[in-house]
């Protein structure tokens, strides 16, 4: 058995990260909801365990508390925010609520040496941390002392040596606590003693070892988009359980230029995984017809693709589950997680667009990872490297790119709007320093003058982003030159569009998506 950290969350939006921190230090973790049964979490055996934060108040009645069992298992104890305020109050500590507020960029004083801190952060110098609360520590449990504090927490950082327990106010999971992956790798290796050996190589492992005993000698159908995680999730799949599993590509007239051919030639191509190819464009159109509101649509279009998995399910004898590349960011941004605190800012089609009496059972083994460790998977499991460092493409295809109602003629202009956009960004040599790029068309006329003739033509907004997982992510930065030279072609080669505008809004405050 690997070294494993144990997390336990309390709902906080950015747990995720923890983890993932944590995989990049080399070390296997498991996060359990703050509810668990006790039983989970003697049985994980962890080396230590990390205390997420979460949106509840320490100092409420009836808000959660860490299990009883994590303080008995005499292994090292980090609690993040509300980790380290739960922490301290059931050791016998005190809480004091929302009188210093501190949201986003602090300096923490390293007031004291502490084996956090080792080789880290000196006694006597400050650092820039990443803070998120309302409430703070306001008195110690008996063994501990204070190593840190700002200007809003005077308790910024705690530690119990003896114990190994520490705690701290701020984030260091977030990048914008500097050398925050630093800490929590210390808090891994040096505190609790893993060995920092996990890998993708290991993940592939247990992934594999997981979806064996999940389905047994059941068949599996996978929903192949010929993007980088179903991809991944399909090859990963048949490693598994090899001629159990079928792919489903579903057109749904809501697909780039060229796209169908593409998937079938690329993977087809590469694979030995038998692929059914459903053109259902039709259904898809009739059911989006005069529909505008954008979660309505996507509603319809994660309704409608289960529904076609589920015809295709019936004609493989004994289906009984689904396969989809869903990724962490899928979930975060569609669902209200165990601790509450995740609010719904889209519905993504493969997870809350999914319809309530679903038949199949779902595999899905990248649930918990982001795009770019997907990404060095494919690669862990040989995928050719045009198929790993594809641009994203959203499952709800084009109709999340034409706001108001979708018809044919606006997805023909679309198509070659963005096929005209994709090729300039190829042949200047630019693909592969954007993460996403497309076009949008938008439901707006406005007046041009063509050929000295009046036209009344659509606006198409271009976009690119640059991000490493799509949590967050930044406007590409294109030269002036290549907008216009752009912007050029696709006036003079689409028909329906005068007016060619760039997007260059960040991620937050805007989506990298318009719907
Ligand atoms: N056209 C499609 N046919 C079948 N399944 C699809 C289709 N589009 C999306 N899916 C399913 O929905 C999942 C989520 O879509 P998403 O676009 O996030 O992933 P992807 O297409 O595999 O990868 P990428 O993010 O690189 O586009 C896919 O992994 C796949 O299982
Ligand atoms: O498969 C998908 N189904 C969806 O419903 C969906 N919505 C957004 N996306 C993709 O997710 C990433 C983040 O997009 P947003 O910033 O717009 O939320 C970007 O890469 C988007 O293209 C989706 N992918
Ligand atoms: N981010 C957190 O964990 C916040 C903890 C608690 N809700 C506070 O405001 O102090
Ligand atoms: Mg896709």
């Amino acid at each position: 058995m690997a070294d494993t950290i144990l997390i336990i969350d309390f709902g906080s939006q950015v747990t995720q990260l923890i983890a993932r921190r944590l995989r990049e230090a080399g070390v296997y973790t498991e996060i359990l909801p703050c509810t668990t049964d006790p039983e989970n979490i003697k049985n994980a055996a962890p080396n230590g365990i990390i205390l997420s934060g979460g949106p509840n108040s320490v100092a409420m009645a009836d808000t959660p508390r860490a299990p009883q069992i994590v303080f008995d298992m005499q292994i090292p104890v980090l609690g993040i925010c509300y980790g380290q305020q739960t922490m301290c109050q059931q050791l016998g500590g005190r809480v004091e609520p929302g009188t210093s507020r501190e949201f986003g960029r602090a300096e923490l004083d390293v007031t004291e040496e502490c084996a956090l801190f080792d080789g880290l952060w000196a006694q006597g110098t400050a650092h820039t941390v990443w803070m998120s609360h309302g409430d703070h520590v306001a008195a110690l449990p008996d063994g501990f002392r204070v190593v840190g504090k700002s200007d809003g927490a005077p308790f910024a950082a705690v530690a119990d040596e003896s114990r190994h327990y520490y705690g701290v106010q701020f984030h260091p999971e977030v990048v914008h606590t500097k050398d925050g992956d630093k800490l929590l790798s210390r808090f891994a290796l040096d505190i609790c003693g893993c060995s920092g050996s996990w890998s993708m190589a290991a993940y592939r492992a247990r992934a594999i070892d997981a979806i064996r005993k999940q389905v047994g000698d059941a068949k599996v159908i996978c929903g192949l988009s010929g993007g980088v995680d179903s991809s991944v999730t399909a090859v990963l799949i048949h490693e598994a359980i090899g001629d159990q599993l079928t792919c489903v590509f579903v057109d749904h007239g809501l697909l780039r230029k060229g796209e169908a051919e593409e998937v079938v030639r690329l993977f087809g191509g590469h694979y030995n995984i038998p692929l059914i190819h459903r053109d259902v464009s039709e259904m898809f159109l009739e059911r989006l017809s005069g529909v505008s509101d954008p979660e309505q649509k996507r509603k319809i279009i994660g309704g409608s693709f289960i529904e076609v998995f589920d015809e295709e399910a019936q004609k493989i004898d004994g289906a009984r589950f689904l396969a989809q590349g869903t990724l962490y960011p899928d979930v975060i941004e569609s669902i209200s997680a165990a601790g509450g605190s995740d609010v719904t800012i889209k519905s993504h089609h493969n997870v809350g667009g999914l319809p309530d009496d679903m038949k199949l059972d779902l595999v899905e083994p990248l649930r918990e990872l982001f795009k770019d460790e997907v990404r060095n998977l494919g690669r862990e499991l040989g995928l050719p490297e045009v198929l790993v460092s594809r641009h994203p493409f959203p499952g709800p295809g084009l109709a999340i790119r034409i706001p108001g109602d979708i018809t044919p003629e606006k997805l023909a202009i679309l198509r070659e709007a963005d096929a005209v956009y994709l090729d300039e960004i190829r042949k200047a040599g630019l693909y592969d320093d954007i993460w996403q790029a497309f076009a949008v068309l938008l439901p707006v006329k406005t007046v041009g003058v063509m050929g000295d003739a009046r036209s009344y033509e659509y606006v198409c907004a271009l976009r690119a982003v640059t991000s490493s997982d799509g949590m967050t992510a930044e406007s590409y930065g294109f030269s002036h030159e290549f907008l216009a030279r752009t912007a050029t072609r696709i006036i003079n080669a689409v028909k329906g569009v005068n007016r060619v505008v760039y997007d260059v809004t960040s991620k937050p405050p805007g989506t990298i998506e318009w719907e």
